[in-house]
């Protein structure tokens, strides 16, 4: 199958970890005998340094044209003194609302091999497996008007019913092909923009009978993210929310750097990103993990172009390497290696036979 895929490596590590995330794409190709055509555009920082703009106009057409976008990550202190309209943030919320990108997973599933490297203790680790359903083109980030003096700052959090219908449609739609348990995330105690979401919530349950729902509070569910994450199924929230808790549930997993995401519509296209920013801690040193691009990949292979035997493979092989005892500097207990060693052994290990005759195995069951 032939495919087009935009490649947008932003800023810090996002061009290593998208570098890893189109070498095992690349991989892919070669064993199945498809053609990932990769195009490459500008975003963020490096955007505003080359077209004077964080999402110029050659991205939006490139994007446009494409089967689906590989993001990386954007930002930097370069640029933090810049004027709102030139942040490169600014041009992956543009990103995200050009293309009406409304809902970003965010998959957290434990890996046996990352117990230990998790801060919490292995038996709450164990058995971790939710999605974070993350309202993308709303609230706060998109807030007007916005506005800043030296004596007052004020930002405005907006919510329309078709906003919130149409995510939390996909959370329960998403909950029916899982463990059947929509967790709704709000602060409808103070905010009447979450006092909306939660009506909604209980007006659409009425067409889901099948599936489970539960309302909490934000704050309750950071702590209960923590307490019992194995709790958890599917959690819809807003913007602000799915932003903070996606970070926060990225520890349970043992890094920032494991969890992928997709930002969705209502059609096949997606950008698919790690959830990670540009880490310019670490940016140029060969320390980023690429397993939240690479696996971000394996999302794009079986949202954007059907390829669901393609995305397992990545994923095995990713657990494969992680189960080898092959890590990267942000986990800890494994034998450490660089972002471009580590991603040799997710290649080698797809080209591994073990991974082969699972995927022949696949093709004949499925
Ligand atoms: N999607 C995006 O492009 C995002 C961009 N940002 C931007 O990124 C810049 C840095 O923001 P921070 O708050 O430092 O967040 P960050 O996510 O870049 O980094 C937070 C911490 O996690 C570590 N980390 C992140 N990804 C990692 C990976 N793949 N492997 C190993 N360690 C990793 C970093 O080294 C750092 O210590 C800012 O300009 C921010 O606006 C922040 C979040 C998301
Ligand atoms: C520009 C930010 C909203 C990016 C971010 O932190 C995210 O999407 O996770
Ligand atoms: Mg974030």
């Amino acid at each position: 199958m032939k495919k087009a895929i935009t490649v947008l490596p932003g800023d810090g590590i996002g061009p290593e970890v998208t570098a890893a995330a189109v070498h095992v794409l690349q991989a892919i190709a070669k064993r199945f005998q498809h053609e990932f055509e990769f195009h490459y555009a500008a975003i963020g920082g490096a955007a505003i340094d080359t077209h004077g703009q964080p999402l110029p106009d050659e991205t939006i057409a490139s994007c446009s044209t494409a089967d689906a976008v590989l993001l990386g990550s954007v930002g930097g202190p370069k640029w933090d003194a810049n004027p709102p309209e030139l942040r490169p943030e600014k041009g992956l919320l543009a990103l995200r609302k050009q293309f009406n990108l409304y809902a970003n997973l965010r998959p957290v599933k434990s890996y046996k091999a990352l117990e230990s490297a998790s801060p919490l203790k292995a038996e709450h680790v164990s058995g971790t497996d939710f999605v974070i359903v993350r309202e993308l083109t709303g609230g706060l980030y998109f807030s007007e008007p916005r506005k800043k003096t030296s004596d007052m700052a004020a930002d405005t959090l907006v919510y329309t019913r078709k906003e919130i219908e149409r995510i939390v449609d996909s959370a329960f739609q998403l909950a029916r092909t899982r463990k059947g348990k929509v967790t709704s995330v709000d602060k409808a105690n103070v905010l009447a923009s979450s006092k909306l979401w939660r009506e909604i919530v209980e007006e659409k349950k009425k067409g889901y009978p099948d599936v489970e729902v539960e309302h909490i509070l934000v704050d309750a569910a950071a702590m209960q993210l923590i307490r019992e994450p194995s709790s958890f199924d599917v959690i819809v929230t807003e913007n602000l929310f799915g932003d903070i808790l996606s970070d926060e549930a990225s520890m349970i997993t043992g890094s920032l750097g494991m969890l992928p995401s997709a930002s969705l519509r209502d059609d096949e296209f997606g950008v698919y990103e790690p959830i990670h920013g540009s880490a310019p801690d670490i940016a140029g040193q060969g320390k980023a993990n690429p397993a939240g691009a690479i696996l971000s990949a394996a999302m794009m292979l079986r949202h954007s172009f059907g390829m669901a035997v393609e995305a397992q493979a990545i994923e095995t092989a990713v657990e494969n390497v992680l189960e080898d005892g092959y890590f990267t500097a942000d986990l800890h207990g494994g034998r450490i290696l660089s972002t471009d060693a580590w991603t040799a052994k997710v290649i080698e290990e797809l080209d591994s036979e073990s991974v082969s005759e699972s995927i022949c195995f696949s093709y004949i069951s499925g």
